[in-house]
């Protein structure tokens, strides 16, 4: 029993010693802290709150929880000179033992920490998602994005769920090929890797797995043991997924043929190849499918911006496809603010400092978790005047050119920039254009959209919430729109 106090009282030390360490280094200014238990942070929403922190102790401020130091960055251009610049030194992850290290086995791309096996990852899937790739999907996503308009325009009230098939539809044939499009978002597939992806957000929860805060409790027998059967599941559903595109008898065009090709050269092996495809679904699927929901939220409720992207989509004279996105730019400046306005990461993913940075005389010391706090960057009230307002012309240049000079980060920061993002931009404007094209869309005025609602979990996906479709022509041209959509689709096919 001595031998246990002394034990957790020799901890404690430490951890006091660490801490006053730290202090001496002169972190970036924060809210007191209780001296062994760090910041009370609130139960949801932390980004929302983290705002108050940064307008009270500036764009750079730091927080702790337990023993470890949280540097938060909130402003502008404190991301470019830290996130962006000091990227390389950023590139790493905070230790997720419950979520990373034991559900995924190391091996999910973003929970990977730095190193061979993440270079050698996002080596491959840069490959397959750069501009030139996702143009080469023109023709999946445009087929994809029009099975989602027929279904809209046949049952309205369903459009979350058709945008979450769309995203899944997208995303399994880019993983697995064509032939794994589902009919359906219950399709078994889905679910099965959607099974996976709730059990990785549990894990992922702060505060739910102790382990991460206190990583002894690794070795109590049996603690971990639901987590390790957790990634069981999810490695055999991988692995299956990928031995079903090596059995095919013509290896079909996606991520899948080109991993097992490739597969020698990439230096990865079975389980890693695996679950570089598994992932692509994980963080792809949702995050889309919110993203093109958050677009059709902001057209419902500002009419003004919408009849704008209308007028240039109309003046088109016939429907968009991506390849006019740069003939578009009022369509792409509407997709950009709605990125900014409700981010879908809003509060962006954590990275750790590989060595000591310094900001302004301040010093964020090796080992420190750094977050890009999305929500914050893009509220910059010296970039985005009124940042609460829904405003698609701050992405416009005076002669409505798209500015190329400003960001909002909805894709993260630095080394860690969502490799997805050129293929995600491209779903979300495509479908954003052609339901802009053939539908107006307004709220309910009975129930008004609360455009505030969203889910409270690492990628904040909205809460259901009406709106109201009618033909671009009107009421009275429900049939003859269906029928248009109907003949695009036929000739896609
Ligand atoms: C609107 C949709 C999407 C949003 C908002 C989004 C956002 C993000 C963010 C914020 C990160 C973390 C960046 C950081 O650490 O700073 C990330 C990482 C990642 N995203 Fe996306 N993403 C989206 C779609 C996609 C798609 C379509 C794919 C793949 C098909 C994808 C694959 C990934 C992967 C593999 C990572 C991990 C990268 C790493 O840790 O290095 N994402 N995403």
């Amino acid at each position: 029993m001595l031998s246990i106090l002394a034990f957790f009282a020799a901890i404690v030390l430490l951890a006091g010693a660490y801490i006053r360490h730290n202090r001496l280094k002169k972190l970036p200014p924060g809210p007191p802290a209780n001296s062994l238990l760090g910041n009370k942070l609130p139960d949801a929403f932390a980004y929302r709150f983290f705002e108050h922190w940064t307008q009270e102790y500036g764009p750079v401020f730091s927080i702790r929880q337990g023993f470890d130091t949280i540097v938060v960055i909130g402003r502008y251009d404190a991301a470019v000179e830290l996130m962006e610049k000091e990227g390389s030194s950023l590139a790493d992850r905070p230790r997720h033992i419950a979520a990373g290290d034991t559900l995924s086995g190391g091996m999910r791309m973003l929970l990977t920490p730095q190193g061979e096996r993440f270079n050698k990852m996002r080596r491959a899937l840069r490959s397959h998602l750069q501009p030139k790739s996702v143009q080469d999907y023109e023709d999946v996503l445009h087929r994809a994005a029009l099975v989602q308009l027929s279904e809209i325009s046949q049952n309205p009230d369903r459009h979350l769920e058709f945008a979450r098939k769309y995203a899944a539809s997208v995303v399994m044939s880019l993983a697995y090929g064509p032939d794994k499009i589902p009919q359906s978002y219950d399709d078994p597939e889905v679910q099965s890797v959607n099974r996976c992806l709730t059990r990785l957000g549990l894990a992922m929860r702060p505060g739910v797995w102790k382990v991460d805060t206190f990583p002894f409790l690794r070795y109590i027998p049996g603690y971990l043991n639901q987590l390790r059967e957790g990634h069981a599941e999810e490695l055999g559903l991988f692995k299956r997924l990928l031995q079903e595109v090596r059995d095919a008898p013509v290896p079909p065009p996606c991520f899948g043929s080109y991993l097992i090709e490739q597969q020698e050269q990439l230096g990865l092996n079975d389980s890693e190849v695996s679950y570089l495809a598994g992932s692509m679904f994980g963080a792809g699927s949702d995050t889309t499918a919110s993203a093109i929901s958050v677009a059709i939220m902001a057209a419902a409720t500002h009419p003004e911006a919408q009849a704008a992207v209308r007028e240039e989509l109309r003046a088109l004279g016939r429907p968009p496809k991506m390849s006019d996105k740069d003939a578009l730019p009022r369509t792409s400046a509407f997709v950009t603010e709605s990125f900014r306005w409700r981010p879908i990461t809003s509060g962006g993913f954590p990275h750790r400092a590989s060595k000591d940075l310094y900001w302004n005389g301040y010093v964020i010391p090796a080992g420190t978790t750094v977050i890009g706090n999305v929500w914050s960057v893009g509220r910059d009230p010296a970039y985005f005047p009124d940042p609460e307002a829904f405003d698609p012309s701050r992405w416009l240049t005076d002669s409505g050119e798209l500015r190329t000079d400003l960001k909002s980060y909805p894709f993260g920061f630095g080394r860690r920039v969502c490799p997805g993002q050129h293929l995600a931009t491209a779903s979300v404007f495509l479908n954003t254009a052609l339901i802009l094209y053939y539908f107006k869309l307004a709220e309910d005025e009975k129930k008004p959209i609360d455009v505030l609602a969203f889910t409270e979990s690492a990628n904040a996906a909205p809460l259901p919430f009406d709106v109201v479709f009618t033909p671009t022509e009107g009421e009275h041209a429900w049939d003859a729109t269906r029928e248009a959509i109907r003949q695009e689709l036929a000739m896609a096919a």
